[in-house]
């Protein structure tokens, strides 16, 4: 632990700031926007993925008016690490009653594309009258599946980035900017 501990600090402080604090809720205001005129008048349930997410999915929710419900859905494909594995793990309950409703998906990095991949395949499986993606980061060049979001905030380049809810090796998730890991 200790020598992680002095990785994280190491990393933290060599780490590059791409998208201020500011820019990320002015961001965040406009993407509630747009999904309020798509979705406003649809009841839809908002799926936040769990644990990265988390930031993206609660500071959505509170920009956004209109009557919806909030549920859950915990995967790992990168397991703490920087890069994914071929597998994905599904933790925890998954999320029921989803037939018949308007889904949306609220995650907070479309990477290689294959763990959304994996979330919408389940909603349609599980019945959903419909399915959008949001995401707080596409970084686009690096996909490797045919996804795009419906919703995104920024395009970034292909660098490790942690903070708003992205891990370094499960650390600083806290951290209050997006931050690329030097290289
Ligand atoms: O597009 P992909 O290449 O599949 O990667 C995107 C996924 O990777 C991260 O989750 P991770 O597996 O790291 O789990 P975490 O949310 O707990 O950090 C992120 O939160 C996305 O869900
Ligand atoms: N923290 C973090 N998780 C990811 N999952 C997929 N890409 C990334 C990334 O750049 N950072």
């Amino acid at each position: 632990m200790k020598s992680l501990l002095e990785e994280v600090r190491r990393v933290e402080q060599e780490a590059e700031l791409l998208i201020r604090p500011e820019e990320l809720e002015a961001a965040l205001d406009l993407m509630a926007t747009e999904i309020s005129h798509r979705l406003g008048d649809t009841t839809p349930i908002i799926l936040c993925i769990m644990t990265g997410g988390l930031v993206t999915c609660g500071k959505l929710l509170t920009r956004l008016h209109f009557p919806l419900q909030l549920d859950y859905l915990h995967v790992s494909r990168y397991r703490n690490q920087t890069a994914g594995s071929d597998d994905i793990a599904w933790l925890g309950k998954r999320p029921e009653h989803l037939a018949g409703r308007h889904i949306l998906i609220v995650d907070d990095i479309l990477d290689e594309g294959y763990t959304m991949q994996a979330i919408v395949a389940f909603c349609r499986q599980a019945g959903a009258a419909s399915v959008s993606t949001s995401v707080l980061l596409d970084k686009a060049s690096a996909r490797k599946t045919a996804i795009t979001p419906d919703f995104c905030a920024f395009t970034i380049p292909d660098r490790y980035v942690f903070g708003y809810g992205m891990d370094y090796k499960s650390f600083l998730r806290n951290a209050a900017g997006i931050y690329a890991v030097s290289r």
